[in-house]
């Protein structure tokens, strides 16, 4: 008898084991709260599959980090994969959004910075990414243009809009196209605006894309 395979569903993107691409520094007011300069050409790093997580699961705190902070950020699903895709083809690759948490360990970033050493510990450790359910490109007509938020205990942080991204996500999927060639199901984080800070373990991360989607994660220790 033949095995039967089901064809992937685009709205279970985490689970293909498909790469995630994060741009750093897209928004100004969130370079200048860290003290870095405003890019000229995006920043760009990688997280592992083994980085999502669902709602339901624990956000964990790896052993090393003394000091997690959140980040919240609007995903891009790309949908048809592609090399060197131009900037007006861009948007038929992308097949919907996700909004996400780019959990990272500061006080490592930090370390790593400060000796020319690649940011990995500090962004792609298990759990780094949290994700909302999957958003059709339909029921977000205008991603540029939307307001992203985010709550620690009930404390709003965050609370950015997507027209203050310094690099768009057509420019972004043609740019990251050219170096590194997107497949279907794969993730771009498109950069947190400023307000990012720490969460401890019992913490309580409430987050959303206005009227889109809301999602809600727990802080735990492995
Ligand atoms: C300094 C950072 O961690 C850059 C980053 O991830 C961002 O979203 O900006
Ligand atoms: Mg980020």
């Amino acid at each position: 008898m033949g095995i039967i395979s089901s064809p992937r569903n685009i709205s279970r993107f985490w689970e293909w084991g498909r790469k995630i691409i994060c741009v750093g520094r897209n928004y100004a007011d969130h370079a200048k709260e860290l003290k870095n300069a405003v890019p000229t050409e995006p920043v760009l790093f990688l997280k592992p599959p083994t980085a999502y997580v669902k709602e339901g699961s624990l956000i964990l705190v790896p052993s090393y980090c003394r000091d997690l902070h959140h980040e919240v950020e609007l995903g891009v699903v790309i949908g048809k994969g592609g090399t060197a895709i131009s900037r007006s083809a861009a948007m038929d690759h992308v097949a919907g959004y996700a909004l996400c948490l780019d959990m990272t360990a500061r006080d490592v970033q930090e370390d790593c910075k400060s000796k020319g050493l690649p940011w990995t510990l500090a962004k792609a450790f298990n759990t780094s990414c949290p994700v909302s359910e999957f958003i059709p490109k339909e029921k977000l007509p205008d991603p540029g243009n939307v307001k992203i938020w985010l709550k620690v205990n009930n404390q709003l942080r965050q609370d950015g809009h997507t027209s203050h991204m310094i690099f768009s996500i057509p420019f972004l999927v043609s740019y990251i196209s050219d170096i590194i060639t997107l497949e279907e199901g794969d993730l771009i984080l498109t950069g947190t605006p400023r307000g990012v800070g720490s969460v401890q373990e019992h913490d309580e991360i409430e987050a959303g894309i206005e009227n889109v989607v809301q999602m809600t994660f727990s802080v735990g220790r492995p």
